[in-house]
């Protein structure tokens, strides 16, 4: 089996490390490093609101999910992305190399591919509507051709066979790529285990489905997909860490215990998708406070949150279910990585 290092390999071996079931946390005299995830340095303008103060849990009303489950954050819609609430020099650089429509179960997608300057990833736009555009994607580059541009996306409107021009006859003359209205936005993090093969030991497959669906309801909006796998820690050592997980350990510790923090992700790349997508101010889906906080000291407003609530705790959840390993996993996000989600009567036993 290919261990990152020898250091590692021990750590995962039993024999050299000692794992105790009965001892909740591992006795190992390593110190996990500050995550981004759980430790983000706050600096909020005079607009800012405190999350703490303002975001409450999103099981408050009953279980339901839905956009009136929302959480408005009072900071005033700004303009447009001001390039001078962004520090440029330590930015990463981003581009909408292609774009091409996708339709799906639950509606027609635009899905655009960036390429950073950070890694060698490709991180995903899935945008519903028509007046969300790509200033790199839209921009013209030296010496291409219609057929290029169509080629890589940057047409309005939707294609037709035999069409060979870029300005298709359906575009929407007032498509705008200024002044839009805050959208509805998910910023998703990659997990195979739960968006391809359905895994039930997270709701990250639910979760990607969830948004899908209520962008499409709303009319629009963005899923940025991030390939943060694990969060940030990859498949291989996700996968080590859930066996970690099957021998007693929770989600943060059997990170630790792989020498990762809990959380390694950061939303930079995130954030400079929005502003080439001309959107300064969004509507977040999510539980999760440290993007939130990521995006607006990147100088994206978050003006609301909307929880993003299991669909199995929508309804009064069923004890049987309770002790279920996506219960679990959820409830360790609540306790320890500040997950704003209330946790049903049966999971606080
Ligand atoms: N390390 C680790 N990563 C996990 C585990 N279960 C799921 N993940 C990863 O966690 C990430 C989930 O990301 P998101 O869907 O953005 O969710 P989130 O940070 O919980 O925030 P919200 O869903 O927005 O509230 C994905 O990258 C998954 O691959 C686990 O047990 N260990």
């Amino acid at each position: 089996m290919g261990f990152h290092n020898t250091e590692e390999a021990q750590l995962i071996g039993v024999s050299s490390y000692n794992v105790s079931l009965k001892t909740e946390a591992p006795t190992t005299t390593y110190k996990p490093p500050l995550t981004n995830g759980i430790v983000t340095p706050i600096k909020r303008s005079s607009t800012s609101v405190s999350i703490k103060k303002n975001f409450t849990n999103g099981l408050s009303n009953n279980f339901r999910h839905s956009l009136r489950g929302s959480e408005v954050i009072n900071t005033p819609p700004t303009t447009p992305p001001s390039s001078n609430l962004i520090n440029k020099k330590n930015t990463v650089k981003i581009e909408c190399q292609v774009r091409a429509r996708i339709p799906t179960s639950t509606g027609e997608f635009f899905l655009h591919l960036y390429r950073s300057d950070r890694d060698n990833k490709e991180h995903l736009a899935i945008v519903y509507g028509d007046d969300i555009r790509s200033n790199s994607l839209d921009s013209s580059k030296p010496g291409e051709s219609e057929m290029d541009r169509i080629i890589r996306g940057a047409y309005k409107g939707r294609l037709k066979p035999g069409q060979r021009s870029s300005e298709t006859s359906d575009a929407d003359p007032k498509v705008s790529s200024v002044q839009l209205p805050s959208p509805l936005v998910r910023i998703h993090s990659e997990c195979f285990t739960g968006e391809t093969i359905h895994s039930a030991r997270c709701d990250c497959g639910e979760q990607l489905d969830e948004a899908m669906r209520l962008i499409k309801l709303e009319g629009r909006g963005v899923i940025i997909y991030l390939r943060q796998e694990g969060r940030g820690i990859g498949l291989a050592d996700k996968l080590r860490a859930y066996n970690l997980q099957d021998i007693g350990y929770d989600t943060v510790k059997a990170n630790h215990v792989l020498k990762h923090p809990a959380d390694l992700r950061n939303y930079d790349i995130a954030t400079q998708i929005f502003e080439d997508l001309n959107l300064s101010t969004i509507r977040l889906l999510t539980n999760n406070p440290d993007k939130i906080e990521q995006v607006e000291n990147a100088g994206i407003k978050v003006i609301e949150r909307i929880p993003m609530v299991p669909i199995a705790w929508q309804r009064s959840p069923d004890p049987d279910r309770i002790g279920n390993e996506m219960d679990q996993y959820l409830k360790v996000k609540v306790e320890q990585m500040r997950h704003l989600l209330n946790l049903p009567e049966a999971l606080l036993r």
